[in-house]
């Protein structure tokens, strides 16, 4: 039997609860144990006095969310003689914008709610955004309460119309039906008071509507999920088909690698089968030992999926703390994970309007147009051609939070024409020619802390050594290559972006680079520490105390920010977040600028 997933949007004002209630009571969905605190629960604390109140059922969670526990998405499960369900709950408003957008990714269908004393709202419109982003094509416009207007035909008109305007804009397909969840019109049984009303129930709409044949139709995509090897004779492709069917002898092409071979087995669970279908899990046997791995895709071979590593996507922030263009993340796509960097925010989308608005920084629950790119090729198809392969999630690297939550709309042309050229000559050869390990110092610290100072003096030694190096220095960069950049989160972490690749060539080339920069932001110095080999990236943290600082002031910095004079000041108004785990780690209130110096030499010979 299969299963429709859809999401109820709408406030606990519109009736939500009561109607999801109301579904779960009518399809029998309730067990025993519920049915007998829900009368309890009705006494004491029901608004519908000696009836049921059917919103109880539901509104657990509303006493949750007040305690400010983060509610993700509430799942409730109910099944009818035709077909179950999954009906994701989230809360209505603006701030869980991405617990809505996270029940609607995997949705089928949303149920959209409207009070009919109170028509289409912004929440409306904003709710309707959220679930055509997430690629939700179907929507139920549920006008609830009629009960509450008299079943007045004209009222439910009016809002059809006036909500058929967006759906138009948004692209939706909608099913318009007149209900009350809390007398049960329309619900499952047909109401006797709007004969005027010749729409299908909530119910018999949910159990009828055609479910994700089209992605049967689709050629075979299967992210692999992981191999299986239960002994040296076998090894099985395991994953769920995001689309098409799969037969044995069927030509397949293992990407990114391109290889082609044919399909030998097709086993559902431990059965062979004769064919499989999008949807179903499976375990792929192949003709020829060929190399695949979890996070590769097998598709048809005379249809496949582009794969590119630059995009234009559409992106639902999650995090507390604002996108930042610049920064790399976790990208997890199907079963592939990958590290991603947003290039470029083009835009913001007004939720409640659709309007597109400039940005250089994505705040939480705001949604815009992104360019990223992926540190290798990704197999991918556009989210409105397949949603397991065209949507993405954003991880933070290092608190391994879910911050972003992202929908593909293509590949950007450059990603198709710029290849990375073979050359002859290499790091290691450069290297051996200067007759030394290429590394790059990584100093961090606040303005004043000592860092130029120091990485001058090392610069010096390294030089006596006869040692091949260069130094970036933060001031001096922001006069040539990063003249464009000023002091915003964003341009810092641009600045630090840059000059990481700066310093990765120049280690390329064979030199000891010392890159002297604030860098106040961890994620920025793991990005630089992300572009090298273990062992060549050496961060030091150069610790000089805020006071320490302000009173050097050498240039004067200090005294301008705290008269106001100079704003995003680091560590006046704008945040130094201090290195965890530096390779060195200076107090330079106890060591003096050759102190310094030399452990940090030391540090460089002991790797
Ligand atoms: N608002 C603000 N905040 C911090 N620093 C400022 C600012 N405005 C100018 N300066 C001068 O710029 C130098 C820091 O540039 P960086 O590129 O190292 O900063 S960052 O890494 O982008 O945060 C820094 O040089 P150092 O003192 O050598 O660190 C300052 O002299
Ligand atoms: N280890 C140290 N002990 C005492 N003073 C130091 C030390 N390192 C640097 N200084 C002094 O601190 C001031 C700021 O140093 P600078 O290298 O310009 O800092 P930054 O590059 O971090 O802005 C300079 O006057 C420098 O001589």
């Amino acid at each position: 039997m299969q299963v429709l997933r859809f999401i109820t949007c709408g406030s606990v004002d519109d009736g939500k609860s009561t109607l999801i209630g109301r579904l779960l009571f009518e399809s029998k969905a309730i067990f025993d144990d519920q049915w007998s605190n829900l009368q309890i629960d009705s006494r004491q604390y029901g608004t519908q006095g000696e009836n049921i109140d059917l919103a109880l059922l539901v509104d657990g969670l509303q006493a949750e969310r007040e305690q400010g526990i983060t509610i993700d998405v509430a799942y409730r499960f109910f099944a009818t003689t035709k077909r179950r369900f999954i009906v994701a709950d989230t809360p209505g408003h603006e701030q869980y914008t991405r617990n809505m957008a996270t029940g609607a990714s995997t949705a089928d269908l949303a149920v959209i709610l409207v009070d009919a004393c109170k028509g289409v709202q912004t929440q409306t419109r904003r709710h309707s955004r959220i679930v055509a982003m997430m690629g939700i094509e179907q929507v139920v416009l549920a006008v609830n309460k009629m009960d509450l207007v008299g079943y007045n035909k004209e009222v439910f008109d009016a809002i059809a119309k006036d909500y058929q305007a967006l759906a138009d804009e948004l692209g939706l397909q909608v099913q318009q039906v007149a209900l009350s969840g809390l007398q049960g019109d329309n619900v499952l049984a047909r109401s006797p008071h709007m004969p005027w009303y010749q729409g299908p129930t909530l119910l018999e709409y949910l159990e009828a509507i055609p479910l994700g044949a089209d992605n049967i139709n689709l050629p075979l995509r299967l992210p692999v999920q992981w191999v299986n090897r239960p002994n040296p004779d076998f090894r099985g492709f395991c994953g769920r088909l995001a689309a098409g069917q799969v037969r044995p002898g069927a030509a397949v092409r293992v990407l990114p690698s391109g290889v082609q071979t044919c399909i030998k087995q097709v086993l559902s669970g431990f059965a062979e089968v004769d064919c499989a279908s999008a949807g179903e899990s499976v375990t792929l046997t192949l003709a020829d030992e060929v190399d695949v791995s979890r996070g590769d895709v097998l598709v048809a071979a005379e249809l496949p999926p582009e794969v590119a590593d630059q995009f234009e996507a559409r992106l639902l922030w999650l995090d507390e703390q604002p996108l930042l263009a610049g920064r790399q993340y976790l990208l997890k796509l199907a079963t592939r994970e990958i590290s991603a960097t947003i290039t470029t925010i083009k835009h913001r989308v007004d939720v409640n309007t659709g309007t597109q608005l400039a940005t250089k920084a994505l705040e939480m629950n705001a949604m815009a147009t992104v360019t990223f790119s992926t540190s290798a090729p990704l197999v991918f198809e556009p989210y409105q051609q397949n949603r397991v392969l065209g949507s993405f999630i954003l991880v933070d690297k290092l608190s391994l939070q879910t911050v972003g939550a992202g929908m593909i709309n293509f590949a950007l042309r450059r990603a198709s024409n710029i290849h990375w050229q073979a050359l002859t000559m290499n790091k290691a050869g450069r290297a051996a020619q200067k007759h030394q390990q290429p590394r790059c110092i990584w100093f961090t610290g606040l303005s004043g802390s000592g860092k130029s100072t120091i990485a001058n003096m090392l610069d010096k030694r390294l030089y006596a050594e006869g040692r091949h190096t260069y130094i970036l220095d933060g001031d001096n960069v922001r006069h040539g290559l990063n003249r464009d950049l000023g002091f915003t989160e964003a341009d810092r972490v641009e600045n630090i972006r840059r000059i990481a690749e700066v310093a990765k060539l120049m280690v390329d080339a064979g030199l000891i680079v010392l890159v002297s920069f604030i860098s106040p932001f961890r994620t920025e110095r793991q990005l630089a520490r992300s572009l090298f080999v273990e062992g060549e990236f050496i961060e030091v943290f150069v610790d000089t105390p805020l006071a320490e600082c302000e009173q050097r002031d050498v240039k004067g910095l200090y005294a301008k920010a705290r008269r106001g004079e100079l704003k995003n000041f680091t560590g006046i108004d704008s945040t130094y977040e201090v290195p965890k785990n530096p390779e060195v780690h200076l107090y330079t209130q106890h060591s003096n600028v050759e102190q310094c110096a030399e452990a940090v030499l030391q540090a460089l010979y002991d790797e």
